[in-house]
């Protein structure tokens, strides 16, 4: 083996030894450290395609859905069978299957006919949320963010560092993200459709917090979407009257019910009066001057309402001391998408107290919702 250091021939060498000592001389790591962090490398090159392309192709094949109406767990023959795959790229469904439950989104199970023993997948708790048709299904989330413009997006991070101003969206999109919706109805349908699958969540969360609604006669779901939230919230709580408040590209085709508006506006204009303003995942997507000044027009929309009036938000709250580090690491990669997408980010305890008190208001409280969300109250 030829061992170069600095891109000079040092020797040949087989040995793991004398490379561990070459290494040693030159003061630089260790051989082992050095084959750790080659596995460190290719382990994050390569998942950067299969990872997410392999979520999407289990989608695009129905393998959640076709495993879930089979009501036990499924043999890779039985699944060849109903997908009417090839023989040539069985060898090829068999890799990705497994790697797909190496990721924790399938579960290989040992099942016995007779005398024999085989392989079956089922699935896991991450894979039932892409079984289509049900209450709880973020395949609109994986459609969304897999889609090759969004993936194209992050070609341009250089790009990006040196574009003073500019966000992601707007060096790769060339416009900022709401405009460019503004322009595609196809990508604008399915960015709302991934929202509200999202929110789809938020009905299991609010049985864990009545008490946040008791006392509220109104509310306003401010950048709603198409009013997943805002239905949620009607059905807990039948004597709310919701008003679901967003672009008026979002809400313009959308009618309401007999507790439920849809409002079309701009939330850096003004935002309609009502006892409580929620703000689910909006705050995120902005920097701390714009968030101000939407918070300001909250507490403009909920001034006159005396005690009851209060601002909700669901966000996620970084707190990398205490939570767990896969949680960790979720929050900081959707902070990295806000920061370049956006120039927004998520906010630790400390920031959202001092965007609060910047934005004029007295106290807030910050209670657990999801796992990845946390649910602030603000009053004025
Ligand atoms: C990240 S999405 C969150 C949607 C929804 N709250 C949810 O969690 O499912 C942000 C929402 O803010 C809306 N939005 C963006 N700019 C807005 C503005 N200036 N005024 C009102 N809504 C806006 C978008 O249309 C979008 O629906």
């Amino acid at each position: 083996m030829n061992l170069y250091i600095k891109g000079e021939k040092v020797r040949n060498t087989t040995q793991n030894t004398d490379l561990h000592q070459i290494m040693a001389s030159n003061n630089v790591l260790k051989a082992s450290e050095i084959f750790e962090g080659q596995v460190h490398l290719y382990k994050h090159l390569y998942a950067h395609a299969v990872d997410c392309m392999s979520i999407k192709w289990m989608i695009e094949l129905g393998i959640p859905d076709i495993i879930h109406n089979h009501c036990q767990p499924i043999s890779l023959p039985k699944l060849v069978s109903i997908l009417q795959i090839p023989p040539s790229k069985v060898r090829g469904v068999k890799s990705l299957l497994r790697y797909l439950a190496h990721n924790g989104f399938l579960q290989i199970v040992r099942v016995h006919h007779s005398t024999e023993e085989n392989e079956a997948f089922s699935l896991t708790p991450a894979s039932h949320l892409l079984v289509k048709g049900t209450d709880l299904c973020l395949a609109p989330m994986v459609e969304a963010f897999i889609n090759p413009s969004m993936a194209h997006t992050w070609s341009h991070l250089k790009k990006w560092t040196y574009e003073d101003d500019l966000t992601l969206y707007d060096v790769s999109l060339g416009s900022n993200f709401w405009d460019f919706l503004s322009k595609n109805p196809a990508m604008n349908e399915s960015f709302n459709e991934a929202m509200a699958s999202d929110s789809q969540m938020i009905n299991l969360a609010l049985r864990g917090c009545k008490w946040v609604f008791e006392g509220v006669e109104t509310i306003v779901d401010v950048g709603g979407g198409t009013g997943t939230t805002a239905k949620a919230i009607c059905d807990a709580f039948p004597n709310v009257k919701c008003t679901v408040f967003d672009r008026p590209q979002v809400v313009e085709k959308l009618s309401g019910t007999k507790n439920l508006t849809y409002v079309g506006g701009d939330m850096f204009e003004s935002i309609p009066k009502a006892d409580a303003v929620l703000l689910k995942w909006i705050l995120h997507d902005w920097n701390d001057e714009d968030c101000k000044k939407i918070l300001e027009n909250c507490k403009e929309a909920i001034s006159g309402k005396g005690e009851r009036g209060k601002v909700i938000v669901i966000e996620a709250v970084i707190n990398e001391g205490q939570d767990e580090q896969g949680l960790t690491g979720v929050k900081l990669l959707m902070d990295v998408q806000m920061t370049c997408l956006n120039n927004g980010k998520e906010r630790t305890e400390e920031e959202w107290k001092k965007l609060v008190v910047e934005a004029g208001f007295q106290s807030y409280k910050i209670s657990s919702f999801t796992r990845c969300l946390s649910l602030i109250q603000i009053y004025p």
